[in-house]
């Protein structure tokens, strides 16, 4: 049987989250998902509920309505009864448990945070709604503080989402409406975080019980919802989403190099770096070996990135590079260090390609370095960027300085060799260097908070 609106059973409808709905609200967003729409704020208050007084910790509080016309029929307004029910109550302990379970409440201060979530039409899943509504709010409300330097840490440790799942006609499906709901033998709300935990699960068997690999089946649906959300509040929180959850990446890093000479280079371009730059030795890697079997420097690169930070935990900074000789389509390329063969030394390397240009004259010899710089962080977060050097390729080798192809390489501005060039030119003006302050540009902008 068909979903209404043609929906799969793992798809969540349509969501759209518009921040800034509201002017004054420090925090404001309105949630759509279908036809649910639901205003979230998040307001700072700088004072604390008085268990926490003088405790230098801050609160978050949330409170959850319904207008009266967001139902089909007309709900009285609460404060017309004079008491909030049982519902509004249990919604709204959820919403600020939820938003609490991500935030470090000892790294915002003596204040609270007031959330806001104000429904104003229903169609299923209003509190869960509410909960990644309320989120982006209290990022936004958070990012502010930061940014007004009133916090000097962010406390935000997670993003956090939910949707709700059930089993209606003896299907498991995502995100019911509210007709759907209606319906559902097993009701199911699943609250998460950007990293795949749970923060609660609430389940209920309203019309039969059920099994464990109805739960199973539930909760697979679950984290399929809370990836999409995760990804829309990122969306929506655009370039600040990387800043709010103020990763501490440490202040150092790791060259995921067992070329010496690269890790020479590197440690002398990268000399104002403000991380302390450590050695594959120093974190007891030297001579792992990896397999570069990408089709480009960059995929290299990011190969021995990916595999050094996943051991290490560090930001992990690879160097991929190579020569390409345009006379020979750009060869040897990705293979410059296996040139002659899987143990090639450089000289085999170097022997090789003077041979092959043998008879090539002068004006056809052109040629550059590459160089791929790939960083990834300890959370997964990467990127790639290549500098390049132009120059040509001797007829015999030149100098002494440097190292792999380099007396070999005439480089373009100075008419001599890097062998003949001393490290310190090299350093300004080779592939690497041009890489590696693409590479510092990429990375302050990842870290800047
Ligand atoms: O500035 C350079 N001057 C001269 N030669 C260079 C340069 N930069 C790279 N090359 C050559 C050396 C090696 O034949 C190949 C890099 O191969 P590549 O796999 O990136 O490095 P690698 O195996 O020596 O060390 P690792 O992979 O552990 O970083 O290109
Ligand atoms: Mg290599």
């Amino acid at each position: 049987m068909a979903r209404i609106g043609n929906r799969k059973n793992d798809e969540i409808r349509d969501i759209k989250i518009t921040r800034n709905y509201t002017r004054y609200a420090e925090g404001s967003v309105l949630i759509e998902m279908g036809e649910t729409k639901v205003i979230c704020t998040a307001s700072i208050e700088d004072k604390v509920p008085p268990f926490l007084r003088n405790s230098g910790t801050g609160w978050i509080n949330a409170e959850y309505s319904m207008l009266p016309r967001s139902t089909h029929q007309r709900k009285i307004r609460e404060s017309s009864r004079g008491k909030i029910d049982g519902r509004t109550q249990e919604i709204q302990r959820l919403i600020g448990r939820a938003i609490r379970s991500v935030v470090s409440l000892d790294k915002i201060g003596e204040r609270t945070i007031w959330v806001d979530c104000d429904v104003i039409q229903a169609d299923g899943g209003t509190r869960t709604a509410s909960i990644t509504g309320a989120f982006v709010a209290v990022a936004d409300a958070i990012h502010k503080l930061y940014k007004s330097k009133a916090i000097k840490e962010m406390p935000i440790r997670n993003f956090v989402s939910a949707i709700s799942v059930g089993i209606v006609n003896k299907t498991h499906m995502l995100d019911l409406c509210y007709e759907e709901d209606s319906s559902a033998q097993v009701d199911m709300n699943v609250i998460m975080t950007d990293s795949g935990e749970f923060v609660e699960v609430q389940g209920t068997g309203e019309e039969r019980p059920f099994s464990r690999d109805d739960l199973n089946e539930l909760l697979k649906l679950g984290e399929i919802g809370n990836q999409v959300l995760i990804k829309e509040q990122r969306k929506a929180l655009g370039e600040i989403a990387d800043e709010i959850l103020g990763v501490d990446y440490g202040n150092e890093v790791v060259i995921a190099t067992n070329n010496a000479h690269k890790l020479e280079e590197i440690g002398a371009i990268l000399k104002d770096f403000d991380y302390k730059i450590n050695s594959l030795k120093d974190v007891d890697l030297a001579g792992i070996e990896i397999v570069e079997d990408g089709k480009t420097f960059e995929e290299n690169a990011l190969i021995k990135a990916r595999v050094i930070a996943q051991k290490t935990n560090m930001i992990s900074i690879s160097d991929d590079s190579g020569l390409e000789v345009d006379a020979i389509g750009k060869k040897p390329g990705v293979y410059s260090a296996r040139f002659a063969g899987e143990d090639a030394t450089d000289a085999d390397n170097r022997e090789k390609l003077l041979k092959m240009m043998k008879n090539v004259p002068m004006s056809q010899r052109s040629a550059r370095f590459v160089s791929a710089i790939a960083v990834v962080f300890p959370d997964g977060k990467e990127f790639v960027v290549r500098g390049t050097c132009e120059g040509t390729i001797a007829m015999e080798e030149k100098g002494d300085n440097g190292f792999g192809y380099d007396c070999l390489f005439i480089v373009d501005k100075y008419n001599k060799t890097f062998g003949e060039i001393p490290a310190s030119i090299k350093n300004a003006i080779s592939h690497r260097a041009n890489s590696l302050k693409l590479m510092k540009n990429e990375f302050n902008k990842r870290i800047s908070r």
